[in-house]
């Protein structure tokens, strides 16, 4: 029997390879003027084929169309998003320009985000938290059962997703208590 199945782990904090995590990334002024900026966009209810997200979503760079299952072009990533996504890029050591797509998203007290993995089009996945705090879950199969993460990302924190945490675990967020926004910094496989 396998330390894994005897329920035994090394370390049960340690949580998915591949992912990162910086608390205070930015500061509470630097917060305040990201949320105004995010919460200004002309957000759309997030399209999932036939069904509608509870989430509200702006996409630059690049967005996925669940319709057409394909990358389509958004519209560019804005200036004031820039300096932000230099300084998570340099964080995580990719190169200046690396960061390709931006995904503002905003959910309300209540909503969350299912299972998933991001698309494949997609490589290295940063996130910038902003208002409330979330748990945010990962879970990848483990025989019969589902090997979890959860990681407490307090606002104004960065996350990295690469290695496992981005090709073998999925994640997800569950209803938050108030209002949460984010911002998704992505680069892109093989451009
Ligand atoms: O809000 C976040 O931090 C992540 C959202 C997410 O997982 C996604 O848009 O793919
Ligand atoms: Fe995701």
């Amino acid at each position: 029997m396998t330390q894994q199945q005897l329920g035994l782990f090394a370390d049960p904090h340690e949580g998915p390879a591949g992912l990162r995590y910086a608390e205070n990334f930015i500061d509470a002024t630097a917060e305040q003027e990201l949320i105004g900026r995010v919460a200004t966009l002309p957000l759309q209810r997030f399209q999932f084929g036939a069904f509608e997200g509870n989430r509200r979503v702006a996409s630059f760079g690049y967005r996925y169309d669940y319709a057409l299952q394909r990358l389509a072009e958004a519209d560019p990533i804005p200036d004031w998003v820039l300096p932000v996504a230099r300084q998570a890029e340099a964080w995580a050591g990719l190169a200046e320009g690396s960061v390709r797509q931006v995904l503002c998203t905003e959910y309300e007290a209540g909503i969350g985000i299912g299972w998933h993995r991001d698309k494949p089009h997609f490589d290295k996945v940063l996130g910038l938290s902003l208002g409330a705090p979330c748990k945010f879950r990962f879970r990848r199969r483990s025989g019969d059962k589902w090997e979890r993460h959860t990681l407490e990302a307090l606002p104004r924190s960065l996350y990295l997703i690469d290695g496992e945490a981005r090709s073998q675990w999925e994640h997800s967020i569950p209803p938050v208590e108030a209002k949460r926004y984010s911002i998704t910094f992505r680069t892109m496989k093989g451009r």
